[in-house]
Order: C-alpha cells, then sequence, then structure tokens
C-alpha cells in the first residue's frame, strides 16, 4: 500500500471507513481499504468491473457484515443492520433500480420516510389525530422532495410508468425522505442519456449543497470528474489512489488498470465511460 492511498480531506469525517475487508471463501472482495466522506465533499469511488465497489458499498450501508475493519458515522460505530444505518443517516441508490413499480412516485417516496416517523402499528391502526398529523407532514415533505428532485407533475403516476431517468431521480428522491447525512449512489447514471447525465449532475450538487456529503460510484469518467472533490479507485479490491482529478487521471496504475482510453477521454472533456460491457 502506497501513501498515496491515505485519506486526503481536511473536512470533518462524516463517513468513515477503516481497514474494510471483505471475503467470500477464498476471494478477498474488498482488501483493507480506508476512506472518509467529509461533511460538504462528494466522493467519487470507481474501478474497473469487479473490482469490489458495490461489496464496498454493501459493507457502509449494513448490507455485509466486513470480515474486518470498522465502518464509524459521525465517529459511531454502524451496527451491521440496513435499517439500523439508515435511521443512523445513510441512504443509498442501487445500481439495479428497487422502486416499488405499482405503487405511484409519491407513495414510494413516503415508504422512505419511515425511519423519520414516530407513528407505530397502534397508532395507524386506530388513525388517530397523532397519525393524522403525522401522515400530512409526510406528505408534505415527500412532495418538497419531488419538486426538489423534479418530479412533482408525476407524484400520482405509478413509478413503473415513469422514463428510466425518473425512475433513478425516483429512487434518489425515496433515499433523502429518511433525511441522511450521507448519500450513498451506485452508479446513478447508469442507463441515462447524455442529457439526463447532466442533469443529474446538477441534482448531486443541488444534494450537497443541502449539507448532504455523497459518496458515488460510476463508470462515466465525466461525470466523476465534474462532481467530486476527490476520487478513490479501487482495483481488485484494493483502493491502489485517491485524489484529485489531476492525481487520478495521471496515476500510471489507474491507467493501466483501465487499459488507458477511457480515462484519457475523460480528459479531453468527453463523456466516456470504463467497464460497464456486464453491469448489471
Ligand atoms: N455475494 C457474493 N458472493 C460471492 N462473491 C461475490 C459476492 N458479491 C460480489 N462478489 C464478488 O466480489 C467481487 C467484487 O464484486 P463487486 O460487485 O463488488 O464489484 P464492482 O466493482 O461493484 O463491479 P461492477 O462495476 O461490475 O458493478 C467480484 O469478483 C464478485 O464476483
Amino acid at each position: 500500500m502506497t501513501t498515496d492511498t491515505a485519506p486526503t480531506t481536511t473536512a470533518k469525517p462524516v463517513l468513515q471507513a477503516s481497514g474494510v475487508v471483505m471475503r467470500f471463501g477464498g476471494l478477498t472482495a474488498v482488501n483493507n481499504v480506508d476512506l472518509t466522506v467529509g461533511e460538504g465533499e462528494i466522493v467519487g469511488l470507481i474501478g474497473p468491473n469487479g473490482a469490489g465497489k458495490t461489496t464496498f458499498f454493501n459493507c457502509l450501508t449494513g448490507l455485509y457484515v466486513p470480515t474486518e475493519g470498522t465502518v464509524t458515522y459521525k465517529g459511531t460505530v454502524l451496527p451491521p443492520k440496513p435499517h439500523l444505518v439508515t435511521q443512523a443517516g445513510i441512504a443509498r441508490t442501487f445500481q439495479n433500480i428497487r422502486l416499488f413499480a405499482n405503487m405511484t412516485v409519491l407513495e414510494n417516496v413516503l415508504v422512505g420516510r419511515h425511519t423519520r416517523t414516530n407513528e407505530g402499528l397502534f397508532s395507524a391502526i386506530l388513525r388517530g389525530p397523532g397519525y393524522k398529523r403525522a401522515e400530512a407532514e409526510s406528505r408534505e415533505k415527500a412532495m418538497e422532495l419531488l419538486e426538489f428532485c423534479g418530479l412533482a407533475n408525476k407524484a400520482q403516476h405509478l413509478a413503473r410508468n415513469l422514463p428510466y431517468g425518473e425512475q433513478r431521480k425516483l429512487e434518489i428522491a425515496r433515499a433523502l425522505a429518511s433525511e441522511p447525512g450521507v448519500l450513498l449512489l451506485d452508479e446513478p447514471t447508469a442507463g441515462m442519456n447524455p442529457q439526463e447525465t447532466r442533469a443529474a449532475e446538477e441534482l448531486v450538487f443541488a444534494i450537497r449543497d443541502k449539507g448532504i456529503a455523497i459518496l458515488v460510484i460510476e463508470h462515466d469518467m465525466k461525470f466523476i470528474f465534474n462532481l467530486c472533490d476527490r476520487t478513490a479507485v479501487l482495483v481488485q479490491g484494493q483502493k491502489i489512489v485517491e485524489g484529485d482529478k489531476e492525481t487520478v487521471q495521471n496515476d500510471e496504475r489507474v491507467i493501466t488498470a483501465y487499459l488507458g482510453a477511457p480515462l484519457e477521454g475523460a480528459a479531453e472533456g468527453t463523456s466516456t465511460t470504463a467497464g460497464t460491457e456486464d453491469d448489471q
């Protein structure tokens, strides 16, 4: 491990992974990875197919219990259960869209709010004043989020009827409904056209401006380098380099990992992707 893999942020840590290892039998999918996302930061995570990016995300969000290492959120070690991780303040989207297809857009966002509502089962069954007040507040907040994500006019549409780019936006709106301090995006622009990708960029900046730190996995290098304050590169489970756009683009090991072309394309400002052939 070389010294340039050390965290370079001076921002106050929000999410911190230390020495995270994830083994599946004899395969080490994530190998001793340290990564910090600080307040107000957008951090990128890139790497060729099978590098361990999604597995690392799963370790950060309690879907997997890391074989070794710790993950802390604002200084507290996270419990290895997804709903408790969400409750703590970490939200995520998935590489493969996971919406409730037969529910409306608004209902999907309301589902995302359940970790932030105090009304229990009996309150819901009895539908007393407390429940009605909480429900009205939730709907109002959900509508604000749909407005923020540009989906307010689709609130009553079924999720399955949205175009692909809007489904991805809805996933983000639902993740934001849990009022996170950090948002993890797993390939948010996969399948988007260039116009949708640019709109997604604007949305990510706007989320950061709300005070939510962001960690994003993407194969679209232009998207990553336009957005991110720092980018970490995983290759075969190991973080080989972490730094700003220039540091990453000029690192020989990164160029070798990608066989050169994609990163050079990004440096020239053309939209390019790397290693997407067997995604999803
Ligand atoms: N549940 C699992 N059981 C066994 N092996 C797994 C499991 N999940 C992932 N792997 C393996 O771990 C390695 C890392 O996979 P992972 O999906 O994390 O990579 P990735 O960088 O996200 O790839 P991509 O860019 O294609 O999404 C791969 O070799 C994969 O086959």
